[in-house]
């Protein structure tokens, strides 16, 4: 009988793993939270902007005056009760970073650019840069002297933000940004980036998904090595890299132990260790809170409801929150099982990891460290071909696990690789020893270019239109950037010229959406040039670091020709 995600054991559906206890703060935010769903009953509610709030009095003074109003109003706030006590006694969500204008920003860079030809195009190009002006933050002083009183951590240095209400740094945002911020020659804040995400792993041991208190149960796709990696090549800076490689490798030593660790064997008896995602968290998302308790109103057992609760944190660790890519029964929320998942593209990272660090500690001249992590990229390299790899399709497929609970190793079976087409199968072509070889990558792209995934403005993210943001219609910027980087290294004249074909799409549905609305998006609908995304739990959000990134490292890659028109 095949076996499909819907037959497999669901023995895990009752929770296991660890919890990283939340702040008191947050928990008390939560009922802020919570009570304001009850009194301004929007239909744009934004619960994260309660968990934003910083406090002006200490926790325990505001908590009794919150309890006294709840009291005077016998549990039925008024919209003035609860806005007038949030004036008085908190500050503006985002008040506490404060806008800085990056200490290397001038309005046009010397040598930016240099191939974008066509004026139209890059005085738009030059608009997207200075928009790195309006997502440069520094934490406030106030922050560093009460941290507290504040959700927002105290990183150092600083930071920029992906846009609206995501008024913090994000993990796997900050590659992106990084890149065009490397397009834009600003070479200071982008170390500055690298800076506070080391200081994430010196504090709490890994990169946590953003840099607020309530983030600090789960990470997001690990991508710091390739920050490192990709600043180094442009600046020579070894100062960076010395002060870089105990961070990556404490952060490797997280991703690959415990509960983020799997083994399976092979069809030829050989053991493989691969990671999957895996928070250590099984109540709401404090961001979310009420969205997640209404999502859960349905699961009666306290076991499988913290289970649900762990595999939402999950997915939102694995930088797609949410898809139908992890659910077992999709398009039913309820059934996420991203524990569950060995992911092929969370793996194509580790990889990259595995060989930036080799590479990173062979420029120091640690040459021990470097052999160890070649030998480790070797094993993952054939991991990533035994289990994920699909010959008759020419992609690599998530794999099942029969029961994300069950005695290692499990025995790999056919049937357990989810057939269903994402852009995640397509992004080991992002590494090196992928790429490299140049039958594979015209199997793969030949793959892509039936897959279905291909439209008028990009790369959709999946096949199905499920309501959910990781999921089709939309395209996101992150998923383009690393099929195209694949396509085009690769020594393949096709697959560069398919890469630039994509770029192009991408470069104009960013262009003509920014000319119909003034903004950048956070995502796009791949099916209709110029229209952004949408989906998913909160409105689309403009700004955007990861947007604007792509954009800038596409332009410098590809340049836009004189003659080639803009408009869709
Ligand atoms: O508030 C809901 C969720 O929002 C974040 O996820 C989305 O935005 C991030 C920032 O751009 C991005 O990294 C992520 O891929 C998006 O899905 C956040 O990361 C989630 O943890 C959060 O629950």
């Amino acid at each position: 009988m095949a076996v499909t995600a819907e037959s497999l054991s669901h023995c895990s559906s009752s929770d296991k793993g660890p919890v990283v206890p939340t702040t008191p703060m947050v928990t008390f935010l939560e009922r802020v939270q919570e009570a304001a769903l009850k009194t301004v009953k929007e239909t744009n509610f934004d619960p994260k902007l309660y968990v934003d709030l910083s406090l002006k009095l200490n926790l325990s003074t505001t908590e009794k005056a919150f309890d006294l109003l709840q009291k005077s109003a016998n549990g039925s706030l008024s919209v003035e009760g609860l806005k007038g006590f949030i004036e008085k006694y908190f500050g503006g969500a985002g008040s506490d970073l404060m806008y800085v204008e990056p200490v290397d920003f001038v309005p046009e860079p010397k040598g930016f650019l240099p191939k974008v030809e066509n004026p139209e195009v890059r005085a738009w190009a030059l608009e997207v840069h200075a928009l790195w002006k309006n997502l440069s933050r520094k934490v406030s002083d106030e922050v560093h002297k009460r941290p507290e009183l504040h959700t927002i951590l105290p990183l150092p240095e600083q930071v920029v933000i992906p846009g609206s209400r995501f008024r913090e740094v994000y993990y796997w945002d900050s590659y992106w940004v990084i890149r065009g911020l490397l397009a834009s020659k600003m070479h200071e804040t982008a170390k500055a980036i690298v800076t506070n995400l080391i200081y994430l792993i010196e504090e709490y041991g890994y990169v946590l998904n953003g840099a607020r208190a309530y983030y600090t149960n789960r990470s997001q796709p690990p991508l710091l090595s390739a920050m490192v990696h990709a600043i180094y090549s442009r600046t020579g800076d070894m100062q960076l890299v010395r002060k870089s490689l105990p961070a990556l490798l404490k952060e490797y030593h997280f991703w690959n132990s415990g509960i983020h660790k799997v083994t399976i064997q092979d069809a030829q008896s050989c053991n493989h260790t691969l990671n999957r995602y895996y928070a250590m968290w099984n109540k709401p998302r404090p961001e979310s809170s009420t969205i997640d308790t209404k999502s859960a109103s349905n699961i009666s057992n306290v076991s499988e409801k913290q289970h649900f609760y762990r595999e939402v944190a999950s997915s939102a660790e694995s930088g797609w929150d949410f898809s139908t890519r992890w659910m077992r029964n999709p398009p039913d929320l309820t059934t996420l099982a991203t524990t569950s998942i060995l992911p092929v593209d969370l793996n194509a990272y580790i990889l990259r990891m595995e060989l930036d660090i080799a590479f990173l500690a062979k420029v120091t001249g640690d040459n021990s460290t470097a052999e160890h992590f070649l030998k480790a990229s070797q094993a993952r390299k054939e991991a990533i071909k035994s289990v994920f790899w699909n010959a008759e399709m020419g992609q690599w497929l998530d794999y099942w696990l029969n029961d994300s609970t069950c005695q290692e190793p499990q025995t790999w079976e056919a049937c357990n690789q989810n057939k269903n087409v994402f852009a995640s199968n397509f992004i080991p072509l992002w590494i090196e020893s992928f790429h490299s070889d140049k039958s594979l990558v015209k199997k793969v792209m030949e793959s892509l270019q039936k897959s279905g995934l291909l439209r008028a403005a990009g790369i959709a993210t999946s096949l199905t239109n499920s309501g959910e943001q990781w999921d089709f219609p939309n395209g996101w910027a992150p998923l383009q950037h690393m099929i195209v980087e694949g396509l085009g290294r690769s020594e393949s004249k096709k697959a560069r010229s398919v890469a630039e074909d994509i770029a192009v799409r991408w470069i104009r549905t960013n262009y003509a959406g920014y000319k119909k609305t003034g903004t950048m998006h956070e995502k796009y609908d791949v099916e209709k040039c110029g229209e952004f995304g949408g989906g998913g739990e909160y409105v689309p959000q403009t700004g955007f670091g990861w947007s604007n990134g792509v954009v800038l490292a596409f332009l410098e890659e590809f340049g836009w020709p004189q003659d080639r028109k803009i408009g869709c």
